[in-house]
């Protein structure tokens, strides 16, 4: 099936994006999403997490502590090349077992995640939307959404790539500032995939 790879900075608004594609009735895989819940599920995982990063990293319940674990490896590159070789496989392969189930009349499939270029996770996908906003518009709605200060953003920034960087990887672009509507932008892309699925389609035929 054809795949498409969506990411963009954090607060870039790409999983906005991904809920008007829903709309369209384009299924979505979000990587984040999937990858917190496969750390409070594999134990093995679990064990790892635990060994890396404290057992604080995992509330009594056994929910993931979060704050614990951005803290240390959002600090500390080796910490988070650590995580990232954790848990990053386990996301492909829940990838993989997730694309299994859609059905074959879907036209195609979008893969949400925040470091698609970074991991490497975008050379699995045919094409790729960069999703951006200016900087002051990204911190103004992060801060609203999750109540977080600016250097909590800044250093979590420091950890990807720029958008210069980005742009020149990617096929396909959402500007998410102020003045353009996301809506249009992802209907006009929806109509492109389409097209680029069904010859994709035709070619394996
Ligand atoms: C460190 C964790 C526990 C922090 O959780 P938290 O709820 O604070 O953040 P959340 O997962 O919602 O991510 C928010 C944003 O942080 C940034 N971010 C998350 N993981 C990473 C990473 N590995 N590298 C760089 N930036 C990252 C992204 O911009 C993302 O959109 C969590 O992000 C995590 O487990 N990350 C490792 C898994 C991973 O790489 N996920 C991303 C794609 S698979
Ligand atoms: N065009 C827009 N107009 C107004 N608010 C927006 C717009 N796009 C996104 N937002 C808001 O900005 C915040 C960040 O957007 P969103 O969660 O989609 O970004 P993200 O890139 O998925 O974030 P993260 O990197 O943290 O996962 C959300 O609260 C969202 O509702």
């Amino acid at each position: 099936m054809y795949k498409v790879g969506i990411t963009g900075g954090i607060g870039s608004g790409k999983t906005t994006a991904c809920k008007v594609f829903e709309v369209l009735g384009i299924p979505v895989f979000y990587a984040d999403t999937a990858a917190k819940e496969i750390m409070t599920q594999d134990t093995l995982l679990i064990e790892g997490v635990k060994a890396a990063f404290g057992n604080e990293s995992y509330f009594e319940d056994g929910k993931l502590n979060n704050k614990h674990i951005a803290g240390i490896v959002f600090n500390n590159e080796q910490a988070l090349s650590q995580l990232n070789a954790l848990v990053h496989p386990a996301v492909f392969r829940a990838f993989d077992a997730w694309e299994a189930t859609i059905p074959a009349t879907v036209p195609y499939t979008l893969k949400e995640a925040a470091i698609l270029f970074e991991s490497g996770s975008y050379k699995l996908c045919d094409t790729t939307i960069l999703v951006t906003a200016p900087y002051e518009v990204k911190l103004k709605r992060l801060m609203q959404r999750d109540g977080v200060t600016e250097e909590q953003v800044k250093a979590r920034m420091d950890k990807q790539l720029s958008d210069e960087e980005k742009s020149k990887m990617a096929n396909h672009f959402i500007v998410n500032d102020e003045q353009q509507s996301i809506i249009e932008q992802v209907l006009a892309l929806h109509q492109e995939f389409l097209n680029a699925a069904e010859e994709f389609k035709n070619g394996k035929a």
